[in-house]
């Protein structure tokens, strides 16, 4: 037994009081007219690689400067892009962590920062209840999406676990919705060790994918070369969580 039901053996705080993700309810948000806008500057970001490290594929940005930030609306910050990562499930009517009105997308892209003006290191701010800011972004089927397939395109070279490549210059800017609306909450990572550490900034808008390009991801595998067992990677979303009294503030 290793999914998330059993987390909580190893990870007492998967029972905690802001685990992530939830089900967000629109008209149970409250909007709070003091909720800016938030404001991407990635133009100088610097893409590193892409991996498999048997839980999603990654790509990791040179997060040595404050080249590619996220800043406003609940963030009181900047936070510095470390990497993004995705998560899907085994056919298009599920696979997103976060779902809306119990309705579930087919993937969810999260876009994760850390908190480089109170925090020293990423490993610090990832144990820290201000540490991390993580974007997320629904992924929809229908047509193909014109810029994934840069990333598409790379799967095939790190279908085992473990494994890495260059990817360079990649701005994921390109993969965003047209608009910035949002929904935000305190939470957690969805992974172990399931930090109580995220402020979470979810988009309302989802970003629309081919089934054909998501059918690349499920050809990744949770297992390295080595091994004999060769398992699929798909289904690694984590369903959503209790509430326990928190509030989701919508932006205007
Ligand atoms: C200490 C973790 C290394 S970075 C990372 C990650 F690898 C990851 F997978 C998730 S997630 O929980 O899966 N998605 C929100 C994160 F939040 C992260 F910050
Ligand atoms: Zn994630």
């Amino acid at each position: 037994l290793t999914g998330p039901s059993a987390w909580h053996n190893k990870y007492p705080v998967a029972h905690g009081s802001r685990q992530s993700p939830i089900d967000i309810v629109p008209h149970q948000a409250s909007r709070d007219p003091n909720l800016s806008q938030i404001v991407l500057n990635y133009d100088r970001c610097t893409s590193i690689n892409i991996s498999n490290n048997g839980h999603s594929v990654v790509v990791e940005f040179d997060d040595t400067d404050d080249r590619s930030v996220i800043q406003g609306g609940p963030l009181d910050n900047p936070y510095r892009l470390k990497q993004f990562h995705f998560h899907w499930g085994e056919k298009g009517c599920e696979g997103s962590e976060h779902t809306v009105s119990g309705n579930s997308y087919a993937s969810e892209l999260h876009l994760v920062h850390w908190n480089a003006v109170k925090y020293k290191t990423f490993d610090e701010a990832a144990t820290a209840p201000d540490g991390l800011a993580v974007l997320g972004i629904f992924l929809d089927t229908g047509d193909d999406h014109r810029w994934l397939h840069t990333i598409t395109d790379a799967l095939y070279m790190v279908k085992f676990k473990g494994s890495i490549t260059d990817f360079k210059d990649f701005n994921p800017k390109c993969l965003l919705p047209s608009s910035l609306h949002y929904w935000t909450y305190l939470g957690s990572l969805t992974t172990p060790p399931l930090h109580e550490s995220v402020i979470w900034i979810v988009l309302k808008d989802p970003i629309t994918v081919s089934e054909k390009q998501l059918g690349k991801f499920r050809m990744l595998l949770f297992t390295g070369e080595e091994e004999d067992q060769r398992l699929r990677m798909e289904n690694n979303f984590r369903p959503p969580q209790p509430l326990k009294g928190r509030k989701v503030r919508s932006s205007n």
